[in-house]
């Protein structure tokens, strides 16, 4: 048979029941009255003592717990952060923003513009990786001054970056975009030869219910003719579209 929990209050428990006891024979004694009020003022001392002590053990560990919770949730936000930005620009990362333009698409209208920089490698070749990656975060820092609609930056590639607009039409993504090619054309990226960065845009809308790699390839064919036909410049996919119908 198991023993049953020891009752905490043992001894007090017992210095009230003789206190009791004693105050209802009526043929009590003033020493028996005395012998027991003093037992009883010792249990209280000692009851009063230890329910401080536990009082502040238990504030200490609410203290410790709160300051365990803080850390949790600050660990939980930076696993966040780094599950869903690009460690070096800070900008979305590809996995983010297909589920962020998946989630816009659900509800509304999507603009999305993808852009690429122009000749990159030669950067890299000429001036070191190093120097390539700060061009990468001038960019991005290019593209986030010149944003001024609610929007959403994303590094895809290596050196290709998506901006997902909700709610804004083709005419409005296009002049954004436009924005920005002149926002980066016009940077001074410090580079050692004093050379210009220029970056390729296209543009593409969705209608809400549309399909993310639908926009994504639309806009991406749009950059890659703007790559065709000169870099640096901004062109619309159902620009291409039209040409192609009437081509046909
Ligand atoms: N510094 C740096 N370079 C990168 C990174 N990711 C990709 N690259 C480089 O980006 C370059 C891309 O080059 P390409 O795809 O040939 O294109 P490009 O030279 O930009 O030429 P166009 O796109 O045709 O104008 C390669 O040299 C890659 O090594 C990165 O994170 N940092």
């Amino acid at each position: 048979m198991s023993q049953p929990d020891p009752d905490l209050f043992d001894q007090e428990s017992n210095a009230l029941l003789s206190a009791r006891v004693v105050y209802n024979v009526e043929t009590g004694d003033a020493a028996s009255y005395r012998a027991a009020l003093g037992e009883l003022i010792n249990s209280f001392d000692q009851l009063m003592r230890q329910t401080r002590r536990l009082i502040r053990h238990s504030d200490r560990q609410e203290l410790e717990m709160n300051r365990l919770n803080h850390r949790l949730t600050d660990l939980s936000n930076e696993l966040e952060y780094r599950a869903t930005h690009d460690p070096l620009t800070g900008a979305l990362n590809r996995a983010a923003v297909i589920e962020r333009a998946h989630r816009f698409l659900e509800n509304h209208d999507m603009a999305m513009i993808v852009l690429d920089i122009d000749h990159f490698k030669q950067i890299n070749d000429s001036f070191g990786h190093p120097v390539g990656d700060a061009v990468i975060c001038g960019l991005v820092e290019c593209l986030r001054r010149t944003l001024a609609t609610p929007g959403e930056i994303g590094r895809v590639g290596g050196e290709e970056f998506t901006v997902i607009l909700p709610q804004q039409d083709c005419a409005q993504a296009q002049q954004i975009a436009e924005r920005m090619r002149l926002a980066i054309a016009g940077h001074d990226f410090s580079l050692p030869n004093a050379s210009r960065i220029t970056a390729s845009f296209g543009v593409c809308w969705m209608p809400a219910g549309g399909d993310f790699r639908t926009a994504y390839s639309e806009a991406d064919e749009a950059m890659y003719e703007a790559k065709r036909t000169g870099r640096n410049r901004v062109i619309r996919a159902d620009q291409i579209l039209r040409a192609g119908k009437r081509g046909q």
